[in-house]
């Protein structure tokens, strides 16, 4: 609840023209100057200005909801001794005062020189003038774009004062400094949404487009973009770098015989399997398109790359409540030279699941620089 001004019940002295040229000049190159994010700080420094400028007790910023339905106390600035209400009154039904907001969509300010005397038709925002100890008050509307969205007003505490029409110009000026603010916070505060999402979007476009829709799985663009960085980067460390190329066996049988859908869950599946064989750190499983999958292994050497070959065979091929399918895998593994391509190393890769596929399928096929080696 309010206390009671230390000033007596003197009425509020409106600023001389030259003190409020001073005050308005000051306002707006504070309010002009600020950055979106001190805009809040700014404005309550505004309402702080007016009102130590000619004795007001409280100064505000209320604001209306879209509707109409609803205001709050967005700003607050008190003088020593009057209590705030900012917190208490934020969401309040503008259906409670109903005088007022009539008065105010119809005059554009509501200046009350003296609670006792409102009309008995003011009866809700009266009791709330009371509740408050406010014995006079001043308000002037808020307007964007010729829509009122809310008001700037002040209260004294125990003391009447005869507003001239000086003062509701006055702060008429100031409101109109805040609304500025506000919109322009505002349309920063939107537009800075705006760029948040849109990079959003890009940043996940970009992943879609580097990624496969049905497994989850980086596509042939993500493919090139990692291999080419593994390519050179095992390189420069001259370590080995093992490149492994699953293909599914008579996927077209299994598509043909059980439909597409079917087909569908089958590389999901071998997708999923590759995901969870293929996790540690630098590992990346990549559909390459169709029924192949291309695993990239940064600093394995054949002999490991020859063990994760033939654990994924015999997992694939032992998968049980599915589709029964057979993988085969053709193994590359190698130091990269400055000459390595990525066409010369799928070359291999592709080479080694062709044999491993002459072999009778099932199987991986390890090709350690230019030799072929078969294995179950
Ligand atoms: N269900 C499904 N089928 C696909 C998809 N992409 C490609 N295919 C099919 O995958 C099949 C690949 O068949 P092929 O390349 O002839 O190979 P295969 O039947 O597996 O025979 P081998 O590789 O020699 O064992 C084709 O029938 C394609 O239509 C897909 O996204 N979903």
């Amino acid at each position: 609840m309010a206390q009671n001004s230390e000033n007596s019940s003197a009425p509020a002295h409106p600023p001389s023209s030259e003190a409020f040229a001073y005050l308005i000049s000051e306002l707006s190159t504070h309010l002009i100057n600020a950055a979106p994010d001190e805009a809040e700080v700014h404005i309550e420094r505004a309402l702080a200005a007016l009102g130590s400028n000619d004795r007001k007790d409280r100064c505000y910023v209320f604001l209306f909801d879209d509707d109409y339905k609803h205001m709050s106390n967005t700003h607050e600035w008190v003088n020593r001794g009057i209590s705030a209400h900012k917190d208490e009154l934020q969401n309040v039904p503008v259906e409670a005062m109903p005088w007022f907001f009539t008065s105010m969509r119809a005059d554009g300010h509501v200046v009350v020189p003296s609670a006792d005397q409102l009309p008995e038709v003011a009866g809700g925002f009266k009791d709330e003038l009371l509740r408050e100890h406010i014995q006079s008050m001043m308000a002037v509307g808020m307007y964007l774009e010729g829509r009122l969205i809310g008001f700037v007003g002040c209260d004294l505490v125990k003391r009447s004062c005869n507003w001239t029409e000086q003062d509701v110009r006055q702060m008429q000026l100031v409101a109109d400094m805040i609304t500025n603010t506000l919109a322009r916070h505002r349309a920063e505060s939107k537009l800075h949404q705006v760029q948040c999402e849109l990079r959003a979007a890009n940043e996940r476009l970009a992943q879609l487009a580097n990624e496969d829709g049905l497994t989850g799985l980086l596509n042939r663009r993500g493919l090139d973009v990692a291999l080419d960085y593994e390519l050179r980067r095992m390189q420069r460390k001259q370590q080995q770098l093992s490149v492994l190329m699953v293909d599914i066996d008579h996927f077209k049988a299994l598509n043909d015989s059980r439909g597409h859908l079917a087909g569908d869950a089958a590389l999901q599946r071998v997708a999923d399997e590759l995901k969870n064989a293929f996790k540690r750190s630098g590992e990346v499983v990549t559909r390459f398109g169709g029924d192949e999958f291309l695993i990239i292994c940064p600093t394995m050497n054949e002999e490991e790359a020859e063990q994760r070959a033939a654990a994924l065979v015999e997992t694939i091929g032992n998968g049980k409540g599915h589709a029964q399918i057979t993988i085969s895998v053709g193994v590359v593994s190698f130091i990269p030279s400055p000459d390595t391509t990525q066409d010369e190393v799928m070359r291999r890769v592709d080479r080694a699941v062709y044999e491993a596929k002459h072999r009778g399928r099932n199987c991986y096929v390890l090709l350690p620089y230019n030799e072929l080696q078969a294995k179950r």
